[in-house]
C-alpha cells in the first residue's frame, strides 16, 4: 500500500532474504508474533497456508493508520472522568459485524440507535455520555467449541467475518487470512461513515426529532423518546436564544472498539506514536480483551499491556478478586485513570453476589478503574426452537443488579456495553412488544449472538437513565 506522504514509516524490519515465519519487528516494547503465539494465545485460527498470514501481516504493516493516537487518548481523558464519577460509557452494537453489512444504511442505524440512547440517558440523569461503537472492527469471535455440527455433518465453528464464512460448507469454513485485509478495509469504510455521520449534521442534537423515525415513533417508547426530544428542542431553542454558539450542538464523538482477538490483525496495526514514541493499536480507539482470552500470562494480556490505547478487559463470574487485581497490575502498572475499563458480564443471577468482591478488592487497593455492565454475555440461552437468545427481563436485571451493588458500596456504575442493532429484529425475547420464543424466526439476523433491537434498546435506555439518575442523586431517608 502507499505511504501517505508525511507519515511515519510502520516500525518493521527491512525485508530479509530468509523470511521467518513471520515478518518481525523491531520494536522493543512489543513481543514480536511469534513470542506472543509461544505464549499460548487461546481462540485463534487456523491457518493452513502460512505464507498467506505472512503476506497478509505484511500488507496491514503498512496499512495506514484508521484512528490516531491522540484520538485514542481523548477517549482515554473521557474514560478518566468515568472513573472519576462524573460520566457515563455507552457502549454498544452489533455482536458480530458483517462485511456484508457495511452499508450507509446500515451504519446510520446503528449511529442513530446509539444516539438516542445517548440522548436519553443524557438529559434524563444529566451526566456526559461517552459513546463508544462495538463497530469498525468488531469481526472476530471466540467460540465455545471449535466445531459445529448440522444434521450429522460436523465443520469448523464460525468464527467471524475476520476469520472464515458463515456459510456452512467446507470451503467457506476454512481460516482465510485475506479476511483480515477486507477487515481492514470494511473497518476504513465504516469509520469514514461514522466520522461522515458524526460531524457532517445527522447527529446534530437539533435532529433529535428525526432520529425518531418508521416503525420506532409509533411505539409507547417512541412516543416517550418524541415527548423527550420536544423538551430538548425546547432547551436547545432557549440556550440558542441566550447566546449559545449553535455549532456547539453540531457534532457528536462517537468512538470505535473491538475485542482484540486475532493477533495478526493487532500485531499488525500496532504502529509508534510519532509524538510520544510509545505504541498504539490503531486498529481502534478502544480494544478490549474477552473471557475467553484475560489468561494473566496469555498473548493478549501481554500485547494489550504493551499498547497505550484505552483498554477494557470482560470479566465473568469465575473471576476472583486477585484475578481482577493482577490484571488491573499487568494492563496499567502506572494506574492511569481511564486506560482501564473492567467490563463485567456475570449474569443476573450472579451478579448481586459475584461483583462486590470484585469492587471491594479493586478500592481497596485504590486501584483506578471504570466498571461498565455487559448485562448480554451472562444471560444467553437457547430456546426450543434452537435459537439462542436473551430475555429483556433478565438484561435489565442485571443491570439493576449492577446499579444495586454499585449503590451499596459507594462507588460508580460507570456504563453500559450492549449487543443491539438498529434494526427491527427478533433475536431477544421480551420487551415492551412482548416478542415471543415463538417471534425469533421472524427477523433473526445475527451471526453469532443475539442483539437487542432498536425498540428494546430505547425502552432499556429509559429505564437505565432512572438507574443512572437514582445513582447521581440518591436519596436520603
Ligand atoms: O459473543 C460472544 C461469543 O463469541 C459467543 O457468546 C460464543 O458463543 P458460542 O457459545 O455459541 O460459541
Ligand atoms: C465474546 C464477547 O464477550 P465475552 O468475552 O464477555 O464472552 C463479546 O463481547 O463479543
Amino acid at each position: 500500500m502507499a505511504r501517505v506522504r508525511g507519515q511515519r514509516p510502520p516500525v518493521t524490519e527491512s525485508r530479509v532474504t530468509t523470511r521467518p515465519a513471520y515478518p518481525r519487528q523491531v520494536t522493543p516494547s512489543i513481543p514480536d508474533l511469534a513470542s506472543l503465539h509461544s505464549m499460548g494465545a487461546a481462540q485463534q485460527p487456523t491457518y493452513p497456508d502460512r505464507a498467506a498470514v505472512d503476506a497478509a501481516v505484511e500488507r496491514l504493516r503498512t496499512a495506514p493508520p484508521l484512528v490516531f493516537a491522540g484520538e485514542c487518548d481523548e477517549l482515554k481523558e473521557k474514560i478518566a472522568a468515568v472513573v472519576r464519577g462524573e460520566a457515563f460509557i455507552l457502549q454498544g452494537g452489533d455482536c458480530a459485524e458483517t462485511f456484508a453489512g457495511v452499508t450507509a444504511d446500515n451504519v446510520r442505524n446503528k449511529l442513530r440507535v446509539l444516539l438516542q440512547m445517548a440522548v436519553v440517558l443524557t438529559y434524563a440523569a444529566s451526566v456526559p455520555v461517552v459513546k463508544v461503537g462495538r463497530i469498525a472492527g468488531q469481526y472476530a469471535k471466540p467460540r465455545s467449541s471449535d466445531f459445529e455440527t448440522r444434521n450429522g455433518v460436523t465443520l469448523p465453528a464460525y468464527r467471524g467475518d475476520a476469520v472464515n464464512g458463515y456459510d456452512f460448507t467446507e470451503e467457506s469454513r476454512i481460516p482465510d487470512p485475506q479476511r483480515l485485509v477486507d477487515v481492514y478495509n470494511n473497518s476504513a469504510a465504516t469509520l469514514n461513515l461514522v466520522r461522515a455521520f458524526t460531524t457532517g449534521g445527522y447527529a446534530d442534537l437539533r435532529q433529535v426529532h428525526t432520529w425518531n423515525t418508521d416503525f420506532v415513533r409509533s411505539s409507547p417508547v417512541g412516543r416517550r423518546y418524541e415527548k423527550l426530544a420536544s423538551e430538548i428542542e425546547r432547551a436547545l431553542t432557549f440556550m440558542q436564544a441566550i447566546g449559545a454558539d449553535p455549532d456547539e450542538f453540531h457534532r457528536a464523538d462517537v468512538h470505535s472498539s473491538h475485542e482484540a482477538l486475532v493477533l495478526e490483525y493487532e500485531h499488525a496495526l500496532t504502529r509508534i506514536d510519532s509524538r510520544t514514541q510509545e505504541p498504539y493499536d490503531v486498529s481502534a480507539h478502544m480494544v478490549w480483551i474477552g473471557e475467553r482470552t484475560r489468561q494473566i500470562d496469555g498473548a493478549h494480556v501481554e500485547l494489550l499491556s504493551k499498547i497505550k490505547n484505552p483498554i477494557g478487559v470482560k470479566l465473568g463470574p469465575s473471576t476472583t478478586p486477585d484475578d481482577a487485581i493482577a490484571l488491573a497490575r499487568k494492563l496499567n502498572p502506572e494506574n492511569e485513570p481511564g486506560r482501564l475499563t473492567f467490563i463485567t458480564r456475570f449474569g443476573a443471577s450472579k451478579i448481586r453476589e459475584g461483583l462486590p468482591p470484585l469492587i471491594e478488592k479493586v478500592q481497596a487497593e485504590g486501584l483506578q478503574v471504570a466498571w461498565i455492565c455487559d448485562p448480554m454475555h451472562g444471560n444467553t440461552f437457547e430456546a426450543s426452537s434452537g435459537y439462542k437468545t436473551r430475555s429483556f427481563d433478565d438484561v435489565i436485571d442485571e443491570v439493576q443488579g449492577f446499579f444495586d451493588v454499585h449503590a451499596a458500596l459507594g462507588t460508580w456504575p460507570g456504563g453500559l456495553h450492549v449487543e443491539l442493532t438498529g434494526d427491527d429484529v427478533t433475536e431477544c425475547v421480551g420487551g415492551g412488544e412482548e416478542l415471543s420464543a415463538d417471534d425469533l424466526s421472524n427477523r433473526y439476523e445475527s451471526v453469532c449472538d443475539p442483539r437487542l433491537n432498536r425498540v428494546q434498546s430505547l425502552e432499556m435506555a429509559f429505564l437505565v437513565a432512572e438507574m443512572l439518575s437514582a445513582a447521581r442523586c440518591p436519596k436520603t431517608d
